[in-house]
């Protein structure tokens, strides 16, 4: 059966000044997949990131999300792609001046016909699916933990019902049982409401957990996409040396010690 592409990418090229970071770059991201970016540091997986989200205009290339041109289109078309997305920043990106539930709310203002009193149903709701407890929605961001914060990232990028969510580094700073249920998180999440997620990452054992296909940037392209399995066959040196270094090894066995 033919997969539903919801983001297609093709001749793209960022740069800035005169330092190219993506050229002739091509993707493919499926409706419902967890897709993994990985690549070394300074590869342009945020970069990447922030240009199909619509944050940053590419040089040159085509963006298509949903089947339309996300490059060339009205406003007001892309507006309406937008509010089918999310976006969870490295540190949540949270204002500091606003409550948690009021940081939810933020997105649903651009929504018509939407009372007080349903955006504030609405985000608590996304509060509760993040994961966070009811009081959390009535604290400022620097009341809460590090991992908290995160899930207050999320539960704002969920906040318009998006059927793409983009996770930029989801797990960096936190201990391992918060960042494994992260993993979970995002992982169910998926499952439940067959939410397709772009999910930026350096860590090991997200991919293992969450991630049915990656994909690595790597000579400002991205060079290889497949499974787990595929990635430990290619013999590109960074991909082999991440895929098979000894944090590899402890990853893969955790996964298997949990299966
Ligand atoms: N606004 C900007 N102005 C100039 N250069 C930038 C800008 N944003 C990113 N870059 C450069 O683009 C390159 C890619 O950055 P990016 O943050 O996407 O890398 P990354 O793969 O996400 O790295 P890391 O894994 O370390 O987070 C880097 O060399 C960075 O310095």
């Amino acid at each position: 059966m033919e997969q539903d592409v919801v983001i297609r990418l093709r001749g793209l090229r960022n740069q800035f000044g005169a330092q190219v970071i993506h050229d002739d770059l091509d993707l493919d991201v499926y409706r419902g997949e967890v897709l993994g970016v990985v690549g070394g540091s300074g590869t342009g997986k945020s970069v990447l990131l922030r240009c199909i989200a619509g944050l940053r205009p590419p040089q040159a290339g085509e963006i298509s999300i949903f089947g339309q041109d996300a490059l060339h289109c009205s406003e007001s078309a892309r507006r309406a792609i937008d509010q089918r997305m999310g976006v969870m920043f490295q540190d949540g990106a949270l204002f500091s001046s606003l409550t948690v539930r009021e940081n939810v709310e933020v997105p649903m203002r651009t929504v018509p016909g939407l009372s007080a009193a349903m955006r504030r149903d609405l985000a608590d709701l996304k509060i509760a699916m993040a994961g966070l407890p009811y009081i959390a929605g009535d604290k400022y961001p620097s009341e809460l933990s590090g991992g908290m914060r995160k899930r207050a990232g999320l539960a704002r990028a969920l906040a318009l019902d998006p059927e793409i969510v983009f996770l930029d580094e989801p797990t960096a700073g936190l201990d391992p049982i918060g960042a494994s249920a992260f993993d979970e998180l995002i992982k169910g999440l998926s499952q439940s409401m067959g939410l397709t997620v772009f999910l930026v990452t350096h860590d090991l054992d997200t991919l293992h957990a969450t991630c049915g296909r990656i994909a690595v940037l790597a000579e400002k392209r991205v060079m290889y996409t497949g499974t787990m399995s595929d990635m430990l066959e290619v013999d590109h040196p960074w991909v082999h040396e991440y895929f098979h270094g000894p944090r590899a090894r402890a990853a893969l066995d955790t996964k298997e010690r949990i299966a």
